[in-house]
């Protein structure tokens, strides 16, 4: 019997195999769920001799807040086979070729060592059981699948099992095993000797406050309403709104097998995707026909198994090919639209807790076993790994710091009350003039559909804990945390520095500057001792007009210029403790802007510096932001240090 269901998504998000029942042998598919806070630290500081990939798999970074699996209309074919492992891309880095970076000694409790390539096991190897696969293959329960009895005509084509059809559930809580993960969930937000601020648990059954991201999704219900939410496409019209109850508008499946169920909702979802596709073409437009499909067939309840289950998916079988991640959903083989895993909530013994029930393995997170029978799967979310490179010289690695994911403030901040929240269910739309986050930030909403910055300003505003939108809107961004692969490599003149190994696209969030933050309101800036102050200086002219010139278009100019620019009082430290913004160097032509933004809290001085692509950025290009200008002492001599940008117009120095 199969527990749960696994697609390898590899190329880039290209790619999906299916690993579930590959094998008629019983096998254990273990995995390891980690919560998604940005980077793994891992206690041990190998810095480790590899050289950088240069084989890449051009992918943009998925932009958050929408599904953005694959922008293009054109999607990648996705399949489920038992063949097991992708091959390009991402999913072709070997462990040995390369080993993460992760490191720089955060004092966690699994006493791991970082010796797999992605973390799978930085949690000192540990891994979670969530079952057995089937003797018989994954679909050998389908056929007689009770639960699926009550199919009916398209209006009750869902069907609620969340009961497992095979037996009691052999699966194994996260909470067993999160004591050895280093990053893992807690209430515990106090300022203790803990190295990691990101929140942390025991495995003590404490009750586990999950992090805003997995929170997002409903998890009572199979195809959630965050996984409609997600969909960028206006809702459908209310006339498909009444196909579920007019079976004139879809084909009703002849019989209540499953199967047939998942056929002709597969069938119905393609042939509405298909016309969908054909509008756009006609109107020259590339509108993700697929979301659109998928926002019909769920308004329309056009969908099969709605309900969460561990293990078998009635009517899919092995070998069935997907070309769509909305396809998974309305067959409810995997509900999140975005997130690699889909879970359900379960009892155990008295406690509830989490179980990885369907996992879509993105490609980046390798089977560290190179076995096709094990999935080690660490990649739900942003825990991405970051590599160490150096081609230059001996030098082992940067000097000892302690990764951190968030902030750490070590004086309470003037107003821990959460900003004012929006009333938008689902997800807040852009122009709707009684969402008081679009006004809060001047009218508009700050991202695009797709995720992407649409200008520089004072202060972004994004929805948060206090906002009754969804995970899902895309006026959540930074928060949700880093999606690109970064490496940390050695320069030749300026020490360290940052690149990535995926395209960026301007407009796109790349990651917080965390460390330290200092708030006594006075910095010496002749103080060099802290090479990683992060002060928000005014920055060159091109960093200050990444905006779209209102004036073109015959708005009011917003421009801020060296002028009106006014600093904000926040200093954040990254010496002792930081993440891989540390790394980034500053370029007078630089390639990364900050930008302030705020979600958590009301303090307008101490909001987060979000950096944000300035420009598209290739692979392997170095990330660099200005880092400010602060002229020169009275005697005119500059009050920084000399600048080794080598660009054109480099300024000599820089703070
Ligand atoms: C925030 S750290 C950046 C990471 C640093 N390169 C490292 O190895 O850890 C800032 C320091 O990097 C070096 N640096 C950054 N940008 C530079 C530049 N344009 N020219 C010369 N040195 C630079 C300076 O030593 C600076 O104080």
């Amino acid at each position: 019997m199969s527990k749960f269901n696994c697609f390898a998504n590899g190329v880039g998000d290209n790619m999906i195999i299916n690993y579930a029942s590959s094998h008629r042998n019983t096998q254990l598919l273990r995995v390891e769920m980690n919560p998604p806070s940005n980077f793994m630290p891992t206690p041990d500081q190998d810095v480790l001799d590899v050289k950088p990939l240069r084989t890449l798999a051009p992918m943009f970074p998925a932009p958050l807040g929408v599904n953005t699996f694959n922008q293009s209309t054109t999607p990648p074919l996705i399949f489920v086979t038992p063949a097991g492992q992708f091959q390009e891309g991402f999913g072709a880095w070997s462990n040995s070729a390369a080993k993460s970076f992760f490191a720089f000694g955060s004092k966690d409790a699994c006493g791991g060592k970082a010796d797999t390539f992605d973390g799978h096991n930085a949690g000192g190897g540990k891994v979670a059981s969530f079952g057995y696969m089937d003797d018989l293959g994954s679909q050998n329960a389908a056929g007689d699948d009770q639960d699926c009895a009550g199919v009916q005509p398209a209006a009750h084509w869902t069907s609620d099992m969340s009961a497992n059809a095979n037996g009691p559930i052999d699966a194994i809580p996260i909470s067993d095993y999160r004591v050895a993960q280093p990053n893992v969930i807690s209430l515990d937000d106090d300022d203790d000797d803990d190295n990691y601020v990101a929140n942390q648990t025991s495995a003590s059954g404490r009750k586990i406050k999950r992090p805003s991201r997995l929170s997002g999704y409903n998890m009572s219900d199979g195809l959630s309403s965050d996984s409609y939410n997600s969909m960028t496409t206006k809702r459908p019209k209310p006339s498909h709104k009444k196909a579920s109850v007019n079976n004139e508008l879809a084909v009703v499946p002849p019989s209540g097998d499953p199967r047939e169920i998942v056929e002709a909702v597969l069938m119905t979802f393609e042939a509405l995707r298909r016309r969908h596709l054909q509008m756009d073409e006609a109107q020259e437009t590339s509108k993700r026909a697929d979301l659109k499909a998928g926002a019909i067939m769920m308004a329309s309840n056009l969908r099969a198994n709605s309900g969460k289950r561990i293990g078998v998916v009635p009517g899919v079988e092995i070998g069935d090919i997907f070309y769509f991640r909305m396809e998974l959903c309305v067959i409810g083989l995997h509900a999140p639209s975005m997130a690699g895993i889909d879970y359900m909530t379960t009892k155990f013994g008295d406690e509830d807790d989490s179980v990885a029930i369907c996992i879509v393995a993105a490609g980046g997170y390798e089977n560290n076993d190179d076995d096709t029978d094990v999935l080690v799967y660490s990649g739900s979310g942003e825990n991405l790994p970051v590599f160490l490179v150096n081609d230059i010289d001996d030098d082992k690695g940067p000097h000892h710091f302690t990764y951190i994911t968030q902030v750490k403030h070590l004086k309470p901040l003037s107003s821990m009350k959460p900003l004012q929240g929006c009333r938008c269910l689902g997800v807040c739309l852009p122009g709707d003039a009684n969402c008081c986050c679009a006004q809060h930030n001047g009218g508009n909403l700050p991202y695009g559909s797709s995720g992407l910055l649409v200008c520089r300003k004072p202060m972004v505003y994004e929805c948060g804990e206090s906002c009754q939108c969804s995970y899902n809107c895309r006026n959540k961004v930074t928060q949700k945390g880093v999606r690109i692969h970064f490496e940390v490599f050695k320069t030749g003149n300026r020490g360290w520095g940052l690149r990535s190994w995926d395209p960026i696209r301007a407009g796109s969030f790349l990651c917080e500057y965390v460390g330290e933050v200092i708030d006594d309101g006075r910095c010496d800036l002749n103080n060099h001792e802290d090479d990683y102050m992060f002060q928000t200086l005014c920055p060159g002219e091109k960093t200050l007009k990444w905006n779209y010139g209102p004036e073109l278009i015959g708005e009011q100019s917003t421009n801020i210029s060296a002028d009106t620019f006014e600093p904000l009082p926040i200093k954040i430290s990254a010496k002792k403790m930081g993440n891989v913004s540390r790394f980034m160097n500053h370029s007078c032509a630089p390639n990364v802007f900050w930008q302030p933004v705020q979600f958590d809290h009301e303090d307008d001085g101490h909001p987060h510096i979000m950096f944000f692509a300035l420009k598209h950025i290739p692979p392997m290009t170095e990330l660099t932001y200005d880092y400010g200008d602060i002229g020169t002492d009275s005697g005119g001599v500059p009050r920084a240090k000399t600048c080794l940008c080598g660009s054109s117009n480099c300024r000599g120095f820089f703070i």
